[in-house]
């Protein structure tokens, strides 16, 4: 599990995480919902001992994240940070291979090989595998980095935002994939703007605004419009269509 306690963050005169205090507990897949500007990914930065916090605590199965060294976290931890750049000249595969960096640190061996090819095969990268990602779709190359993730094949995974950019078929495409990674028994955490997706596929949520945990917990025990319609600042409610849960405005 993830426990947060008194997580305090201030950037100027802004309280950019305003006491943060949550636990999280391990598997499936956590959306963190919220306006523009609520401090979604300065706490995703943060859990990832990316940011270090004015004050308070990050425990990630029961490891103080900010003490430990980037390799160690790097084996409890995969973050794909928002707006990912890449770097030029790679091929597919050999970003994805990245991944496995963590565990072999330089010398890759049978195992890491297998799990790039594991990794390639469930983000359907296999054609895509000698393209160099550069000449890739945006969309395409999302998929890659959420590839390179996954082959890092941590317990944690903390995306922020990995469907930005996504047309509606490749939103859902990572999004099946990723529920099967928590299927599988691993913790996805992500940033996500799209209610919809984070509707159909979060089984928790974390709602965020100016800082603060305004609520958090099981999305069918969390979740209700007025929650929403708060949290946005604009009318919003929920309803049922054909046994999917939708979002509707007004
Ligand atoms: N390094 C920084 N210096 C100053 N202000 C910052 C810094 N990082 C974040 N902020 C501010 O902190 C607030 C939260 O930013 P953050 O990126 O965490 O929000 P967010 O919820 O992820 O937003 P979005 O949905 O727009 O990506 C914003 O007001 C932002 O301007």
């Amino acid at each position: 599990m993830i426990e947060i306690a008194g997580l305090t963050l201030t950037r100027g005169t802004l309280r950019v995480l305003d006491d943060v205090t949550l636990t999280l507990p391990a598997g499936g897949v956590t959306a963190i919902i919220g306006p523009n500007g609520a401090g979604k990914s300065t706490l995703l930065n943060c859990l990832a001992g990316l940011i270090t916090p004015d004050a308070g605590t990050v425990r990630i199965d029961d490891a103080d994240i900010h003490r430990l060294r980037e390799p160690e976290r790097a084996l409890r931890l995969s973050l794909l940070p928002q707006g990912q750049s890449v770097v030029p000249r790679l091929t597919v595969r050999e970003l994805v291979s990245f991944g496995r960096w963590p565990h072999h640190r330089g010398r890759p061996g049978p195992e890491d090989r297998a799990l790039v090819e594991a990794a390639l095969a469930r983000f359907a990268l296999i054609p895509l595998a000698e393209r160099l990602v550069e000449e890739l779709s945006g969309g395409q190359r999302q998929r890659v980095l959420v590839a390179m993730a996954f082959a890092q094949a941590t317990p944690w995974m903390l995306l922020d935002e990995p469907l930005a950019a996504l047309d509606p078929r490749h939103a859902r495409d990572i999004m099946e994939r990723l529920h099967e990674v928590a299927a599988s028994g691993r913790s996805v955490l992500l940033v996500v703007h799209d209610l919809a997706i984070a509707a159909r596929y979060a089984q928790s949520c974390i709602c965020m605004k100016n800082g603060r945990i305004l609520a958090a917990g099981p999305w069918d025990q969390t979740v209700t419009g007025d929650l929403l319609s708060t949290l946005y600042d604009t009318p919003l409610r929920l309803a049922d269509v054909e046994g999917q849960r939708v979002i509707l405005a007004g």
